[in-house]
């Protein structure tokens, strides 16, 4: 396929509730969105870049200026352009793994409309419906983190992720054990907030069967993880430390992390985050879809993935609801804590276009 126009949308989505977690809080989700056309079809996806660069090094302005100097021109100057391909006329480039993965992403949606075949029959999906967590912020009090869970626990979701920090870890998860009790299946998020030296604290969290403790340590530090898995018994798993399917076998054999969040804006798209599920499953590791408060544009990327054989624990999948009032796209329902793998050709949605407008703060033509 040849590119012949791509578009980038910022868009700007108020969230229901603030979402605290240890790196800052987040009210409204502004987005970055990519839509390409070829002579036959177009393809949207969605850059999961947040505002500032405090989740990774990446941000939204950042991706934009990425795709607009260097990344589009590189694929625009491909006559023959498919999704296995940008990930090759890219790797000169390094990093911005959320950005290329925007793009490989469009020209995979693009690629699959044009040929009648879903994201979840391309990957794999196992499954036509995958079980869903949610991810609870940082609170102002325990009462309020409990009034949440609740919430989360009636609307049916089947595992609940919270987010911790020093001063806000063994208490909130303490409580939450003793109101909802030991059969709902918890875990925790540190977004790198912990040192090894919090190891004697950590492992305070061991009696209360947690499935997983996410990234405690820097990314970079998986020596750090795999000293720190010797000195609790809680799971390790780790999200921002793995950037590719290199890295998630290293950070196993290394012993840095039993169960990996996988996240395929982090690592450059669906097909690195296909491979990172593969050296999973031959490494007998769990796998879990992680998110990013994506829109359903990238929320229907996302549950297509969770429904791949390897992705055995509940991910960050969660309603359109838990973030937002109104989606870009038809909403995603959670019915029984599941949410249904989209089945239509692409990513089997796009953007309601009066909603789209609605929420658009600026929209660019790149050159090619
Ligand atoms: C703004 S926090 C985004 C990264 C975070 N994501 C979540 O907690 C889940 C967000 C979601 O439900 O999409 C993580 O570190 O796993
Ligand atoms: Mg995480």
């Amino acid at each position: 396929m040849k590119l012949t126009s791509v578009e980038l949308r910022r868009v700007a989505m108020p969230l229901v509730a603030p979402f605290r977690t240890s790196f800052g809080t987040q009210t409204v989700r502004e987005l970055l969105l990519v839509r390409v056309t070829t002579p036959d079809s177009e393809g949207w996806s969605e850059c999961a870049t947040l505002v500032d660069p405090r989740y990774s090094a990446e941000y939204v302005d950042g991706a934009a200026d990425v795709m607009r100097r260097f990344f589009v021109p590189a694929l625009a100057a491909v006559p023959d352009l498919d999704a296995h391909a940008v990930g090759r006329v890219l790797s000169p480039f390094k990093g911005h793994w959320m950005a290329k993965a925007a793009l490989e992403t469009a020209v995979l949606d693009a690629e699959l409309r044009a040929a009648g075949q879903s994201f979840g029959r391309f990957l794999g999906a196992a499954r036509d419906r995958v079980p869903c967590g949610v991810s609870v912020g940082i609170m102002d009090s325990i009462p309020q983190l409990l009034d949440t869970v609740g919430g989360y626990l009636d609307a049916g979701y089947v595992r609940i992720k919270l987010k911790i920090e020093p001063g806000w870890d063994v208490e909130p998860v303490r409580a939450v054990r003793e109101r909802f009790g030991d059969e709902i299946a918890l875990q925790v998020d540190a977004n790198t907030a912990y040192a090894v030296s919090d190891a004697r604290h950590l492992a305070r969290l061991d009696p209360f069967d947690l499935l997983l403790i996410e990234q405690p340590l820097d990314e970079d530090d998986v020596l750090g993880h795999a000293e720190l898995a010797r000195l609790v018994r809680t799971p390790i798993c780790l999200d921002e430390s793995i950037t590719s399917a290199r890295t998630a076998a290293a950070a196993i054999r290394l012993g840095a992390c039993a169960v990996v969040n996988v996240k395929p804006a982090r690592v450059g798209g669906y097909l690195e985050a296909r491979r990172i599920h593969d050296v999973c499953v031959a490494h007998g590791v769990p796998v879990w879809c992680g998110g990013m408060l994506e829109s359903g544009i990238g929320r229907a990327a996302n549950v297509a993935l969770a429904a791949l054989p390897g992705f055995t624990l509940p991910g960050d999948t969660s309603a359109s609801d838990r973030y937002y009032a109104t989606d870009l796209t038809a909403p995603f329902v959670l019915d029984d804590g599941h949410l249904p793998v989209p089945t239509g050709p692409g990513l089997g949605v796009e953007p309601v276009p009066e909603l789209l407008d609605a929420m658009t703060t600026a929209r660019e033509s790149l050159p090619l």
